[in-house]
């Protein structure tokens, strides 16, 4: 069959483009050597990811952003506390600079840099940096992993809930460490959602996966007069007693142990949230839990999503292909364009949907609906 028009262009263009003599030529071309240039730099960038990602996690192991809080050292000073010789610690130094992470500043030392310099004042970076071994691990053969080659995977064991049939069983020790971890994290996550969306007008937020209760400790801040409700699995809720407890709010704030997908949720909140819960369940156990959340609302009560999707503008890599991964490596779960969002609300009950606009798109989109 012949080919439309425009596909034949394409594959001539395609051909083209694909030839290294093409690519010489482009590169020195005035008109087209900035974005050959740009092309090559994208692809190199790709390549050495792995190698970036290794810098990183090593400053985060040695500490050395909180270290060059206080004031930049140098790599004589800075080798004993990396465990290294100077000559290892300045190829180490040398390299961080080189990825913005560090800098160099005057008289040989090395100081925080323009990337490195939001590392000490959010912690959570930190804990997602050094959790990512496993996802490396995991990847190590990434064909494997999309076979179904692997019998078990370490991001799987870590997120005992993915991959087991009954999570309410799971004990305190598997769910602890992955709530600290979201804990640490949730905070961008929690700030964004709650400065686009007010509760003001709400009496009673429910948060569904809700983890050690970060979210409804901001929500609590921010609106005093708010009822706070969260339901996660039993393991989990007792650490969020704890911090509500700590927090001086356990008069406001109820917690429910149970599985959301077998057990029915707490009736009376007039908000239910679920913040970085739906991404992590494949399409039925995404759908079991939209509709125990409709029935435990009233028609008009409000539904709120908020989560890393797939298909953001100018952020696509962030939702396809690395949550895309870290799930299939996690056993469960995906991230959903909004419009998958919206069919899911609407199967499941709900109206009035609308997408709200999030500070940073890339740590969480925010989706509001009704129950019909
Ligand atoms: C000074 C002049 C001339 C100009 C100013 C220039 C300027 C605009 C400077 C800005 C400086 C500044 C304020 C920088 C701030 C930087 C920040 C806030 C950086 C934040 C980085 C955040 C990162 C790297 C977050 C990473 C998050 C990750 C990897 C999250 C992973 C989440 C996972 C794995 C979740 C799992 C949950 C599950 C299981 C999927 O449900
Ligand atoms: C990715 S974490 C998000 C935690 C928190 N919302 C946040 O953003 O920091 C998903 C949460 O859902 C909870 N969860 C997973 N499966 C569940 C189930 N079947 N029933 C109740 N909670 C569940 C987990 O225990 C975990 O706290």
């Amino acid at each position: 069959m012949q080919l439309p028009f425009l596909e034949r262009w394409r594959v001539w263009r395609d051909r083209k483009l694909a030839s290294p003599s093409f690519q010489r030529w482009a590169a020195d071309f005035p008109l087209t050597k900035y974005e050959a240039s740009k092309r090559a730099r994208a692809l190199f960038d790709i390549t050495a990811g792995f190698v970036y990602s290794q810098i990183l996690y090593g400053c985060v192991e040695l500490g050395l952003f909180d270290e060059l809080a206080d004031g930049p050292q140098s790599a004589d000073e800075l080798a004993g506390k990396m465990g290294m010789t100077p000559a290892a610690a300045d190829r180490f130094l040398r390299a961080a600079v080189a990825i913005d992470l560090l800098e160099r500043r005057g008289n040989g030392r090395f100081g925080l840099g323009k990337l490195g310099i939001a590392m000490p004042g959010n912690p959570g970076i930190a804990a997602m940096v050094r959790h990512h071994r496993m996802l490396y691990h995991d990847l190590d053969d990434p064909l494997a992993l999309f076979r179904g080659e692997l019998s078990e995977t370490e991001l799987g064991r870590y997120w005992s809930y993915a991959g087991s049939a009954d999570p309410a069983a799971d004990g305190d020790e598997r769910v602890a460490e992955y709530s600290l971890l979201m804990s640490a994290s949730s905070g961008f996550v929690a700030e964004d959602t709650l400065d686009a969306f007010s509760l003001n007008d709400y009496r009673c937020l429910m948060d569904v996966g809700g983890g050690e209760g970060r979210f409804l400790l901001q929500a609590a801040q921010r609106w005093p007069h708010l009822q706070l409700r969260l339901f996660d699995l039993p393991a989990v809720v007792d650490r969020a007693r704890e911090r509500f407890r700590d927090a001086g709010i356990e008069d406001r704030a109820e917690v429910f142990g149970g599985n959301v997908k077998a057990d029915p949720l707490p009736r009376g909140a007039d908000i239910i949230s679920l913040v970085r819960v739906i991404l992590d369940h494949n399409d039925d156990g995404a759908m079991t839990i939209l509709r125990a959340v409709r029935a435990a609302l009233e028609p008009g009560g409000t539904l709120i999503i908020t989560e890393p999707m797939s298909e953001t503008p100018g952020v696509e890599p962030v939702g396809d292909a690395y949550f895309g991964l870290y799930l299939l490596a996690m056993g469960s779960g995906r991230t959903r364009p909004p419009h998958e969002h919206r069919a899911m609300l609407q199967a499941a009950g709900f109206d009035q949907i609308r997408f709200v606009r999030t500070r940073r798109p890339l740590q969480t989109r925010l989706v509001v609906a009704k129950a019909a």
